[in-house]
């Protein structure tokens, strides 16, 4: 992977998300795993279709950004917090996207600075986590069953502030997933002949369901060529642009000396625009996604690569072939400004949310 700049400085100097928050104990790395995820691919496709239902159908214009952003928060808050209430999800939407925004600046907790909101927005979330273990602990006390991640932690034995550390590291992944999902539809939006062939493949597999059946995860498997273009999109505009690395002891790289113990930054889309790998890097061209043919290691890394890489990167992919799913059957669209502008450091979002022009679809 290419490194593009050297610093000595870690982004969470101050507490915004510790390291500690990113790790998962040895049970809820279990629950991410995609045996494990089997059991949740009908639970997420229930819920995206009432969230396409309620908040696309009868639009003519939606920002996919805003949209993306509250659908995956809703799936995590669902998934991993058991939460119902859109009034309480779209609450920690707004305070994870301070985070998400400061986490990414420099870490400087003065009035007045992103990185200062994230600080307090970190806050606000602690303490709405902190109500929502203690509903749990008391449906626990009470017999009720286990549905979701954050109740089996509390039978688990955890403790609140544990509970709240791992909490805070998994729903703040929906961020990557909402971005996915937003380029993706810009891509295809400006792409009519890969939505066909997309819409096509998903239609095939509706076929072979029953009317009303949910997807399961045999159908996730069948979706070789929506996740291509999954991939081409993430290539192009990467969803985390990159992350750091310590070194373990001194060594050269590029004409530079980086001694050990520094923080070394390495980014994912110079890497993913190396055209020694990638032929006209700044095209988007899903045929480079064939199946069968392999990329050489570490040339293209959404998801980081080695013993750090996203731990996540299973459930991820369900969520997004979910929604593409249930989107190209329901809608044809256009994006309104193709020249809108992607801002951003480290996560990048479209400039004006990407409003899209929505057509429905009608067999
Ligand atoms: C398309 C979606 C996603 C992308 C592109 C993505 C990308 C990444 C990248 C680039 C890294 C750094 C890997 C490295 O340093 O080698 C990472 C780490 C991580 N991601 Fe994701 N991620 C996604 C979704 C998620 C989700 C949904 C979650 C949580 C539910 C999540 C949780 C994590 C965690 C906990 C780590 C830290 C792993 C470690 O340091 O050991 N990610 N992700």
């Amino acid at each position: 992977m290419q490194k593009l700049f050297f610093s000595t400085q870690v982004q969470n100097s101050d507490k915004v998300l510790s390291n500690d928050e990113m790790k998962l104990p040895r049970f809820l790395a279990f629950f991410l795993k995609p045996e494990a995820l089997v059991n949740y691919v009908a639970g997420m496709d229930s819920i995206i279709q009432k969230q396409l239902k309620t908040h696309l159908e009868g639009k003519a214009e939606v920002k996919m950004y805003t949209f993306c952003r509250s659908i995956t928060l809703t799936l995590a808050c669902r998934f991993f917090l058991g939460l119902e209430n859109p009034e309480r999800i779209a609450k920690l939407v707004s305070q994870f996207d301070r985070v998400t925004h400061g986490i990414h600046t420099l870490p400087l907790n003065i009035p007045g600075t992103a990185f200062h909101y994230a600080v307090r927005a970190a806050g606000v979330i602690r303490k709405e986590l902190a109500d929502v273990i203690a509903e749990k602990r008391a449906r626990v006390a009470s017999g009720a069953p286990t549905q979701d991640v954050c109740t089996s932690m509390v039978v688990e034995g955890m403790s609140d502030e544990d509970i709240s550390e791992k909490m805070m590291g998994v729903v703040a992944g929906y961020s990557t997933v909402a971005n996915t999902m937003t380029f993706f539809m810009k891509f295809v939006g400006e792409r009519p002949d890969v939505y066909h062939k997309i819409l096509s493949e998903q239609l095939e597999i509706s076929k072979s369901k029953q009317a009303e059946e949910l997807l399961c995860w045999g159908d996730m498997q069948k979706m070789k060529y929506s996740w291509a273009v999954v991939c081409e999109s993430m290539r192009v505009i990467p969803p985390v642009l990159g992350t750091f690395r310590e070194a373990k002891t001194d060594f050269s790289y590029g004409g530079f000396t980086v001694p050990k113990g520094w923080k070394v930054f390495w980014t994912v889309n110079t890497t993913q625009r190396n055209p020694e790998y990638f032929r006209e890097p700044y095209k988007f061209d899903p045929s480079r996604f064939k199946e069968g043919d392999r990329m050489p290691l570490y040339t293209f890394v959404p998801f980081g690569g080695g013993p750090r890489m996203c731990p996540r990167k299973e459930y991820a992919r369900f969520v997004i072939l979910a929604f593409i799913h249930n989107l190209v059957k329901k809608f044809k669209w256009e994006v309104v400004d193709p020249n809108e502008k992607v801002l951003g450091g480290m996560m990048p979002y479209p400039e004006k949310g990407l409003p899209v022009r929505l057509h429905p679809r009608y067999d």
